[in-house]
């Protein structure tokens, strides 16, 4: 039996004594002063007895609580201390607790102008340049940033909000929109969001901004600046196909909607998984739906993560492994296996691989599947880790199985047992040795403590390596001894976009053989005129690794173009 979850390290709240069904907010966002203002109404689950519940906060102003309890309402004693890297903890003093109590608390508070979940565009900053703009981003524990909470997905509650902006922009939710109204000056729009399913904190979301909708399917939209919203129609057009697709290999979708939200520049991801509206880059506008597995990605975090949820950030991997996996397995669905086979590879040889031996190192604790993070902000630990070893592993046990069908079978049942609750690897592990009794000896040959626990590079799973052949092969005329570098384009030109970034990062691989090249690789392919951001930012590493000068000024225009940390900060660096 797989013990009980021990604490999440990056909370403060006292979530084993009492946790939060519910959320009421009501939210007052001032462009003015950058900050969200407002009040939060928390609908207490009361586990074990206690006179105190303690919240997470980060550089919130406090400005009273209160405490209804057995239809009484009154004013109770609070405190903030200090928390270190994950901010500071709200211990609010309440009458004796018991078992089974449902009091309410009401926080008003104020967040700060720099609040860590937030980014306050002004009109320049923004796409069109319009009006001013507000996203959040509460992964990992960022949401302790605009509202007291239990911020770790050890706890998922429902949320309802109330969100009064300036007359004009669109306010939107990681929830389903009730509607909007006037205020009574006539200056601001109230929009209302209810989000019946319990989520943990770090799903909450919210965006304003000058925004249009265009439909897609019957539950799909995407929203945009008006300036983006044909193109982003057509590069996120298949949405509801790979919904359809995710459908059929995880279950029913629960969420009600899947819209997108195409963001401004200075996003810092691919995507965000906020339940009802992924927040997406506008790097995926490549032109030709070539960055749409950001989206299967997106996607499938309706079901793995925000359904199945990883109980603290140490085993993140039960996110994103499985996440990489499922999304690689649609995939194969929409392409052909050889695509899904190819797509592992290349995860495995350029994101793992890299991430090991050039970011951390292969002794570093952050190459761990399941981590020590300590009182470290989760933050610092993120890499593609959790992504590219978790979803090799579950590739290495799929093929140690060898039943593909049976295991999509098992994965299906996984989720469908631990659905709107949280999850350890420990309790995964065992889940897969009971429904895979029959393979006890085939799981035991499996080294679980050098794949779970062990820093560095796992072994690397046999892929058919088909599609990557023909990618190193093209390379390997770029880079072996002596070779003769082609002088046409036409067997890259007929290669998919996953190819071509392939073969640039092969180069990358072997670069100091490959010398000074970069002048008729550039030429030859292209590559200063790629649409596609993957191809283009690879291309730019490529140079600045090989110390091609003429590189430096399209590598910072690209950096300074775009906000997403996974190309500004190896340019920078
Ligand atoms: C081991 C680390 C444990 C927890 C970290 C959790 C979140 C870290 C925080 O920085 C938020 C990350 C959000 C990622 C969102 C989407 C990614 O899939 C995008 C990956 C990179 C990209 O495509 O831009
Ligand atoms: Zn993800």
């Amino acid at each position: 039996m797989a013990p009980p979850h021990p604490r999440d390290p990056s909370t403060a709240s006292n979530y084993e004594q009492v946790s939060v069904s519910h959320y009421v907010v009501k939210w007052n966002v001032d462009f003015d002063k950058k900050c969200i203002a407002g009040d939060v109404k928390l609908v207490l689950d009361v586990k074990q007895e206690t006179s105190e519940v303690i919240l997470d906060t980060r550089e919130l102003t406090i400005r009273s609580v209160s405490c209804a309890s057995n239809g009484e309402t009154k004013e109770v004693e609070y405190a903030m201390k200090d928390n270190g890297a994950l901010g500071q903890k709200l211990i609010v003093s309440t009458a004796l607790l018991k078992a089974g109590d449902k009091p309410v608390l009401t926080v008003k508070y104020e967040s700060s102008n720099n609040a860590a979940a937030l980014q306050f565009l002004t009109a320049e900053q923004t796409t069109d340049k319009v009006a001013p703009y507000l996203f959040s981003q509460c992964q990992a524990i960022n949401a302790r940033s605009i509202v007291p909470c239990m911020d770790t997905p050890s706890v998922k509650s429902t949320y309802e909000a109330e969100v009064c902006v300036p007359v004009g922009l669109t306010c939107l939710m990681s929830a389903i929109g009730q509607g909007s109204k006037s205020s009574e000056c006539g200056k601001h729009t109230i929009f209302s969001f209810k989000q019946p399913v319990s989520i943990p904190s770090y799903l909450l979301a919210v965006v304003v901004g000058h925004l249009e909708r265009k439909e897609i399917s019957d539950r799909c939209a995407v929203w945009s600046e008006p300036s983006q919203a044909e193109a982003a129609l057509y590069e996120f057009g298949e949405t509801e196909k790979i919904l359809k697709v995710a459908e059929d290999l995880v279950g029913p979708y629960v969420w009600g909607r899947y819209d997108l939200v195409v963001l401004p520049a200075t996003f810092p991801f691919g995507g965000m998984e906020n339940p009802c509206l992924t927040f997406i880059t506008p790097t995926l506008l490549a032109g030709d739906r070539s960055l749409v597995n950001v989206i299967a990605h997106e996607i499938t975090h309706s079901w793995t993560g925000n359904l199945v949820t990883n109980f603290s950030w140490e085993h993140f991997w039960l996110n994103e492994g499985f996440t990489v996996f499922i999304e690689r397995k649609i995939h194969g669905r929409m392409y052909g296996e050889l695509e899904r086979q190819f797509e592992s590879e290349s995860g495995y040889d350029e994101s793992l691989v890299r991430t090991v031996n050039d970011v951390f190192g292969p002794d570093h604790e952050y190459t761990k599947l399941v981590q020590d993070l300590g009182s470290a902000d989760p933050d610092e630990a993120f890499s593609s880790i959790p992504y590219e070893k978790g979803s090799a592993l579950l590739f290495t046990v799929e093929q140690k199985i060898g039943d593909n069908a049976r295991f999509e079978q098992f994965l299906k049942s996984y989720i469908q047992k631990y659905a709107y609750k949280t999850v350890s690897t420990e309790e995964w592990k065992e889940y897969l040795y009971d429904t895979f009794s029959d393979k006890k000896v085939i799981l035991d040959n499996i080294n679980w403590d050098l794949w779970l626990h062990k820093a560095g590079l796992p072994p690397k799973p046999e892929y058919d390596s088909t599609l990557m052949r023909a990618c190193k092969d093209l390379a390997n005329k770029w880079t072996a001894e002596g070779s003769e570098a082609p002088t046409d384009g036409e067997v890259f030109e007929k290669m998919s976009n996953s190819q071509k970034l392939a073969v640039i990062d092969a180069i990358r691989v072997n670069k100091g053989i490959f010398g000074d090249r970069m002048p008729s690789l550039t030429a030859t392919y292209k590559l200063d005129q790629a649409k596609n951001a993957e191809l283009k930012f690879s291309w730019l590493m490529l140079g600045l690794e090989t110390k091609w000068t003429p590189i430096i000024d399209a590598s910072l225009a690209f950096a300074l173009a775009v906000g997403r940390m996974k190309y500004c900060k190896p340019i920078y660096k």
